[in-house]
């Protein structure tokens, strides 16, 4: 577990928007109530790159959500291309060939983390793309061979943080999207919990998007959420 010392660091805000437009306007709305965005590749292709150096030159924290998997080599080379970006976290499959090379690529204060199991997938989804394994044991499978190979955080949901902090011991990070606050909506996550379930889980940090991205009031949101955290 990470030493988080100002609670709003525990909320990441997934900036899933169209342009960099938009995300500097949610950015600025939200203000001093949250300190670390995520950029996925909807705005990671559409100019998030360099947003982000932005987002870090104003002291904000940035997750580079790239997902990546490919074959060793291109995976190392791209990870390493990432580390110049000023970013504190970058995913990564939880496939050990991809896991090791992403380990190799890395540098500076650069942090993998490992996507084990979607939390859009329940059951019926992991089977039919091919899973033998229940959700669980697929994301502890993964977890163990993630810690294992030296990678510094897990993604999964908050559902399985208690079981994975269990495989990955103190020192790695637990990052869980599928968050949604009691009665909102869930769109296409099926393994989610609220905020102060996830934390009472022991996650470090959580993924929140559509619930303050969608609001009339990020802001509020985003102070709800982490007052729940810091309640929990
Ligand atoms: O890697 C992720 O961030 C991720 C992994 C996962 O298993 N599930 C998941 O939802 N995410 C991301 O977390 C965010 C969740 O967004 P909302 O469902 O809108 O809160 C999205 O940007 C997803 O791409």
């Amino acid at each position: 577990m990470s030493q988080i010392t100002d609670p709003r660091d525990r909320l990441i805000v997934a900036l899933d928007l169209a342009d960099v437009e938009a995300a500097r306007a949610l950015v600025d709305r939200i203000g001093d109530a949250a300190t670390f965005y995520k950029i996925g590749y909807r705005l990671g292709y559409n100019g998030g790159l360099a947003f982000a150096r932005e987002l870090t030159g104003r002291g904000l924290k940035v997750f580079l959500d790239l997902k990546l998997h490919d074959i060793g080599n291109t995976v190392e080379e791209g990870v390493r291309a990432v580390a110049g970006l000023g970013a504190s976290f970058l995913t990564v499959h939880a496939y050990p060939q991809t896991m090791r090379a992403a380990v190799r690529g890395r540098s500076g204060d650069l942090k993998i983390l490992a996507v084990t199991v979607l939390t859009s997938y329940d059951e019926a989804d992991a089977r039919e793309a091919g899973y033998a394994l229940p959700v669980a044991e697929m994301v502890a499978k993964r977890s163990g061979q993630a810690r294992e190979i030296g990678i510094d955080g897990i993604v999964c949901s908050a559902a399985e943080a208690v079981a994975v902090r269990g495989i990955v011991g103190p020192d790695r990070l637990i990052v869980t999207p599928g968050i949604r606050p009691a009665g909102s909506d869930l769109g296409d996550q099926k393994r989610v919990l609220t905020p102060g379930e996830a934390r009472r889980a022991g996650i470090d940090h959580v993924v929140v998007g559509r619930p303050i991205t969608g609001a009339a009031d990020p802001r509020a949101v985003a102070r709800a959420i982490v007052g729940e955290m810091e309640a929990a």
